[in-house]
């Protein structure tokens, strides 16, 4: 019999601060040893050289510490500024251990048949870190697709094998969008913090972005071996943080360096894992007594949470009946299915303990895909919200959520929601309703595939040669279903980019047209006032990973600009215009003019163009030449040349010329009166505001105070920890270039911080003064040109 397909999970991204274990600091001197290397082998660093020749002969001695190179580099100026460039390209290793845990699963699942760790020191990596890049930063950038199943005994105590697609994701900020497409189209997932620093600002992100797909989630606290591990803050913080009802399925015997394995609180069991990599499972009904207390005490709070988003429930508990195993685990599925709810397990991924109790947990409490309500919209029969059923043998609906480029030509996933997709069939894309033949299908397990003939509801594959955009609905022909794409996040920071030599010109093209494919969030554009190609992203890890991409996998060096910033301009206030364009040149003139007001919109956001006019005045054409020219002024704002945000345009009277009226007349005088209504307004410059979570060691607290102070930023919150404080500030972008080599020195490499774009804000006077000083100056020299 084939085994029902189960449960999507994806692994989420929770920090932690990697510095009180000798283990972390370990991996600290191992990854920055990487980059280093990388950065020599370039060439590009020979002041570096000295640094480097130091900090080996330091680590050859045993004497190199987490901080070495940062020591090193601070006796030589030079150095610095490239351990600068290096920090940039060496993201903080705070992340909670999606990619350690997912390589146990894989192990678990007899997928893999040995366990190979996140810069370990055998040197293979984790699995599903492919990417050579990945390996070597100890970071997952991509994130990658695998399969497996798992075996569990049914309630019968029969064996059932459960058929799981698994994805992986990037926990660092600046590749959310691999997190937004794989939330798209998962079904659950786990979500991982770090036992020591529980809830952190990443988390608080992709908890937004579970909400936003709906994703129900079990929780998975990590890291318990580590010192200061206390999973119950953890829980604390997701309910007081994230507003999820949270309650422990499970409580930990022993922590830090001794902890040995949990209590299973639904059926009162001690699980323990033994053999060399923790694959069996010992149970036992002999609770140890030093945590009997405490397990009859988070049992009663399970059942207590459960009883105020369960109706069932609820009725046990006020009965005040003890509820059965059985209750116990439909209550927790139904609350978590629903969203109210989310269990909580925990365990130690690198210490091989606990995890397949987490997987038990996935098959117990997350969906499969016929409980998940997935939606389309019918545009033959114009209805909205028409629902997806997984069976195989209904016509086929799919979504392409990611495409990459592999040696065998451009891969596209796909998402197959209704349906089976077969080698050699002609699907259609609803977005241009063109017929695309499957000449091939894959399976991938991280960056290997595995062909087959057919694939069915609810599965995840990828293909070959399909030209398509991310987010295309793909269906039999039949069926005029589209489905709703990701979102995606404006990018907020570029740079300039050029080849360092011109015979690399198509190579450059090549791989900036695939990296512009694979990610959304990745964007090329040429500036044809400054004659350059501007990248850009949603933030400098963002930016320098694709530079480097470039090097290893084109062979191309690049130069850059220095990061500007994605500032936007906004009209001031309500200004109205009455503009005449009248050109007579001999022949055909030009005549337009065009009658309205400008106003803010209310809300930085899209800027909004209307026509009010009554009794012809202009004609229906030329209304759109209006608003076509309104868009363009939009593009390139008339302050500083940046985009345009919340502005609205009214037009609701003008005058047309039988001959010498045309479409680029109402154009160009509607961007003249653009640009004049807008002076006018006192309009502002406004500038990417971003919430900033500094994390370090507390003897630094001060001295992090004073660099979060100088740069401007607001601290809106501290938390003290045991040894620890967290930061919690909203900063211009602006002011935090180069933060991150800053940071490293004030705390001796210790402290660690990450930063995510929240809205725009207007930018200080004397910033705004400075870059339209800046702007006007630049715009001079090109006409002198
Ligand atoms: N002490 C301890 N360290 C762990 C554990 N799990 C993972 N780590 C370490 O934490 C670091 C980060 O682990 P990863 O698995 O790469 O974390 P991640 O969440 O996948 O990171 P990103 O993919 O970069 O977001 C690595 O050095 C791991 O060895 C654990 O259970 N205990």
């Amino acid at each position: 019999m084939r085994s029902p397909t189960l449960a999507r999970l994806q692994y989420r991204a929770v920090s932690g601060l990697a510095r009180s274990s000798r283990f972390q600091s370990q991996s600290l001197v191992n990854s920055r040893f990487a980059s280093t290397a990388a950065l020599r082998t370039s060439g590009i660093a020979p002041a570096y050289q000295s640094v480097l020749r130091q900090w080996e002969q330091r680590r050859s001695a045993g004497t190199a510490t987490a901080s070495a190179v940062l020591e090193a580099a601070a006796v030589n100026p030079d150095g610095l500024s490239q351990a600068a460039i290096i920090d940039n390209l060496d993201p903080a290793h705070i992340d909670s251990g999606k990619t350690t845990c997912t390589e146990r699963v894989l192990f678990y699942t007899g997928r893999i048949k040995a366990i190979h760790e996140v810069r370990g020191r055998d040197a293979v990596g984790a699995k599903m870190d492919s990417m050579e890049l990945e390996r070597e930063k100890g970071i997952t950038i991509q994130s990658a697709a695998t399969f497996c199943d798992w075996v569990k005994k049914d309630k019968d105590g029969k064996d059932q094998s459960y058929h799981i697609n698994l994805i992986d994701t990037p926990g660092h900020i600046d590749f959310t969008i691999e997190v937004e497409r794989a939330l798209r189209v998962l079904d659950g997932a786990v979500m991982i913090l770090c036992a020591v620093s529980g809830v952190q600002s990443q988390t608080i992100t992709v908890d937004r972005q579970m909400r936003r797909y709906n994703v129900p989630r079990i929780s998975f606290v990590n890291k318990m071996d580590r010192m200061g591990a206390n999973p119950f803050k953890a829980i604390d913080q997701i309910n007081s943080k994230l507003k999820m009802p949270a309650a422990a399925v499970q409580v930990p015997i022993g922590a830090e360096d001794e902890f040995q394995g949990v209590v299973d609180l639904i059926r009162m069991k001690a699980i323990y894992n033994v053999g060399e990599n923790g694959e069996e499972l010992k149970e036992t009904s002999e609770i140890p007594d030093k945590v009997k207390d405490i397990a009859n005490e988070r049992r009663a709070m399970l059942i207590e949470t459960l009883a105020d988003v369960d109706d069932e429930m609820a009725e046990i508990f006020l009965e005040e009946q003890e509820p059965t195993e059985e209750q116990l685990r439909a209550a927790i599925r139904r609350a978590t299915i629903s969203l109210k709810f989310t269990p909580v397990f925990m365990g130690s991924a690198l210490a091989n303990k606990s995890v397949q109790p987490m997987l038990d947990g996935v098959i117990d409490y997350l969906p499969n895909p016929s409980e998940v309500e997935n939606l389309a919209l019918d545009q033959k029969r114009n209805e909205a919200s028409v629902k997806l059923v997984p069976y195989n043998s209904l016509p086929f609906v799919g979504l392409a959520f990611k495409l990459e480029e592999s040696n065998f030509g451009q891969l596209t996933y796909i998402r197959v929601y209704q349906g089976t997709l077969r080698k050699g069939s002609n699907v259609f894309n609803a977005r241009n309703d063109k017929k695309v033949k499957i000449p091939r299908i894959v399976r991938m397990h991280s960056n290997e595939m595995e062909e087959v003939s057919e694939i069915g509801a609810g599965e995840i594959c990828a293909v070959f040669g399909v030209d398509c955009a991310s987010g295309d609905t793909f269906t039999d022909g039949q069926l005029g279903y589209s489905m709703s794409s990701m979102f995606v996040p404006e990018p907020v920071i570029s740079l300039s980019i050029k080849p360092k030599q011109t015979k690399d010109a198509a190579n450059f093209s090549k791989a900036m047209a695939r990296f512009q494919r694979e990610d959304p969030t990745f964007r090329v554009t040429y500036d044809t006032e400054s004659e350059q190609t501007i990248i850009s992203g949603m933030g400098e890890l963002h930016l320098q990973i694709y530079i480097e991409r470039m090097r290893r996998e084109y062979r191309v060096d690049c130069e850059t600009g220095q990061p500007q910033v994605a500032y936007r301009e906004t009209i001031g206030g309500r200004v109205e215009f009455d503009h005449l364009l009248k050109k007579q040149t001999g022949g055909a003139g030009d005549y337009a003019r065009v009658m309205g007001w400008m106003e803010p919109t209310g809300a930085l956001e899209e800027n909004k163009f209307e026509q009010q006019v009554v009794g012809g005045s202009i004609s229906e054409k030329f209304l759109f030449a209006c608003e076509k020219g309104f868009n363009l002024s939009c593009e390139k704002g008339p302050l500083i040349g940046h985009k345009v945000l919340g502005t609205r345009m009214v037009i609701n009277d003008g005058a047309t010329h039988m001959t010498d009226s045309s479409e680029m007349a109402f154009k160009n005088a509607t961007q003249q009166a653009f640009r004049k209504a807008f002076a006018e307004s006192q309009p502002s410059v406004l500038e990417p505001l971003m919430k900033t979570v500094v994390t370090a060691p507390s003897e630094f607290q001060g001295d992090v105070i004073a660099l979060l102070n100088k740069r401007g930023a607001t601290i809106n919150d501290t938390e003290t920890g045991v040894d620890e404080f967290t930061i919690y500030a909203d900063c211009s972008l602006n002011g935090m270039f180069g933060f991150s080599s800053n940071l490293r020195a004030t705390t001796q490499g210790k402290g660690e911080y990450t930063m995510e774009f929240s809205h725009y804000e207007k930018a200080p006077a004397h910033v705004q003064k400075e870059l339209i000083a800046q702007y006007l100056k630049a715009q001079a020299a090109r006409n002198k040109k």
